[in-house]
């Protein structure tokens, strides 16, 4: 009760916040200095990295204004595409001395507005550094740099018997990932990114750069110091730019088995899920599908699925063993009145049935034609999952809206992904009405508003009441410690 009542005062408080003149406001809002973009700044930023890598045309930095996110285009005034660390030093020197917003770009997948260019200013496409600088293949690491994709890297590590396994949906750079501390569908058995970076390289807003771990530094573990490697982790742009990751890999299974299974009510899926992590069994992937999310999945997917709440599972391993784990699930599944339990028959349907669940946000989105993706992304520990999954269900349920849901189950994360046609006012104020209430229910139940998205532009209100004033302070402090211009992505995570 008294989490909810923390939660809820500070709910109200930020309500106020918006509002200029309350104290909440001054404390946490640092509006950046509006950009001074005249033709000798970008006479300066072409002396730096070249006129070629230097574009104010308007196609340019349309592309650069936003991410796959619902929020509307932030055009940057310039875009910058550097090809070289000396490169990004100098671009954040120049920015920070003349107080120009900057803003890092990945590859643009963000679901958050992370890229949007609130404020103007200059966007730094890392897209061109695009070195695997190094694969450690007997220490299980490699260090890239920001405009390797992950998909990539994994092509490029394919002959070596590695693999690198975050995966979110989309191919997104490494550094991005870095930046929002991005997960997947394999971070119950691998992590998420906080769990697999060893070191960064960051170039701070006036262009010193710095390896979180000390140069050349990989260990698994280390307690040298602070822990610099996790404060850039999820920073989403606003303390620094990332030049290298070094990540770490693991091999390839020997053996893969994935399935899908079919429960009549949403509690017996989650049920399930529950007593399988409870039971310590080492899944890959745990996914839940609503039979809402099925019925996409048959429509855009080309499956004939049952439409029906789902569980989609994979399991990785040496060969041995890996069958024995199968039927503990299979056990529990039979337990809580699941049904339809069918192995995929051979590799290619394996990947065809994963590759169909990346695409779920598509598969939804199409169930109303022009409209846009809006995601939601909670994540509670996972004994609390019944509860919030049930509740959210009813929400979407009484509110007849299209609100499939999909998810990380086996992480206690999980998405409704609402097909968003913006013109529909009415639509649009129940879906960002049930996304709120799922935030705090999540929050209310010892969760996170955001398991794997970010803060981005639209939960900052959500993250005072996440973590509290005096938290959220210390935050600030960071923030104006490594840039207290307030140049690195202004308006991202903080008013
Ligand atoms: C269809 C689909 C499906 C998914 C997802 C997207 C889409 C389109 N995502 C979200 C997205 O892929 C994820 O947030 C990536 O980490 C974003 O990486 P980008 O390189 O695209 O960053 P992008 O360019 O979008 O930037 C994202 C943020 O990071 C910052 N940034 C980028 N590069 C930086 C650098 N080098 N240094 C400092 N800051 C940098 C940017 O400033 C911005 O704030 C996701 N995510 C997830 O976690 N799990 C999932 O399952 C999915 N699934
Ligand atoms: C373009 C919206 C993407 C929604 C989120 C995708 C995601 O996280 C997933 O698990 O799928
Ligand atoms: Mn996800």
């Amino acid at each position: 009760m008294y989490l909810s009542k923390c939660i809820r005062f500070c709910l109200q408080q930020t309500a106020r916040t918006v509002s200029k003149e309350s104290p909440l406001w001054k404390r946490y809002s640092t509006a950046a200095v509006q950009p001074k973009i005249d033709t000798s700044f970008v006479g300066a930023l072409k002396t730096i990295v070249g006129d070629a890598n230097v574009s104010t045309a308007d196609a340019i930095r349309e592309q650069h204004g936003h991410d796959e996110s619902h929020h509307a285009v932030a055009m940057p005034d310039v875009v910058v595409f550097a090809e070289s660390v000396d490169h990004v030093s100098k671009v954040s020197k120049l920015c920070n001395d003349t107080k120009v917003p900057l803003i890092p770009f990945g590859s643009g997948t963000g679901l958050e507005g992370g890229v949007n260019a609130l404020q103007g200013g200059v966007c730094l496409d890392v897209t061109k550094m695009d070195q695997i600088v190094q694969v450690n293949a007997e220490d299980f690491d490699c260090t890239v740099q920001p405009g390797v994709m992950r998909l990539g890297l994994n092509n490029y590590l394919r002959d070596t018997g590695l693999w690198f396994p975050i995966d979110p949906g989309a191919d997104a750079s490494v550094c991005g990932m870095c930046a929002t501390s991005a997960s997947g569908t394999n971070a119950v058995k691998y992590g998420t990114m906080r769990e697999n970076v060893l070191n960064l390289q960051v170039v701070l807003p006036d262009g010193r750069v710095i390896d979180t771990a000390g140069r050349g530094r990989r260990t698994k573990k280390t307690s040298a110091g602070y822990n610099l490697t996790n404060l850039f982790l999820g920073s989403e742009g606003t303390l620094g730019t990332i030049t290298e990751a070094t990540v770490r890999l693991y091999g390839i299974p020997e053996k893969t088995i994935s399935a899908v299974c079919h429960f009549n009510e949403v509690s017996e899926a989650v049920d399930t899920v529950v007593q399988i992590l409870q039971c310590g069994i080492p899944m890959a992937k745990l996914e839940f599908l609503d039979d809402s999310a099925i019925d996409c999945f048959n429509r855009f997917c080309k499956y004939d699925m049952t439409v029906a709440h789902s569980l989609f599972l994979e399991f990785h391993g040496p060969a041995y063993g890996l069958e024995d784990q199968f039927q503990s699930v299979k056990e529990l599944i039979e337990m809580n009145n699941g049904f339809g339990l069918k192995q995929a028959s051979d590799a290619d349907e394996r990947n065809r049935l994963w590759k169909a669940r990346h695409e779920m946000v598509w598969a939804c989105t199409a169930r109303i034609p022009g409209s846009k993706p809006y995601s939601t992304d909670v994540c509670v520990p996972i004994t609390n999952l019944p509860e919030i999954i049930t509740k959210t269900k009813q929400m979407v349920v009484e509110a007849d809206v299209i609100g499939p849901m999909v998810g990380h189950v086996g992480d206690g994360n999980f998405h409704i992904f609402f097909p968003c046609d913006h013109s529909d006012t009415e639509t649009f104020k129940k879906i960002k009405d049930i996304s709120h209430k799922m935030a705090v229910m999540a929050m209310e139940l010892n969760g996170t508003c955001t398991g794997e998205h970010g803060i981005g532009i639209g939960k900052r209100d959500l993250l005072v009441a996440e973590v509290g004033e005096e938290t959220l302070g210390a935050m600030k402090q960071i923030k104006e410690t490594f840039d207290p211009n307030n140049i690195m992505n202004p308006g991202k995570v903080f008013f």
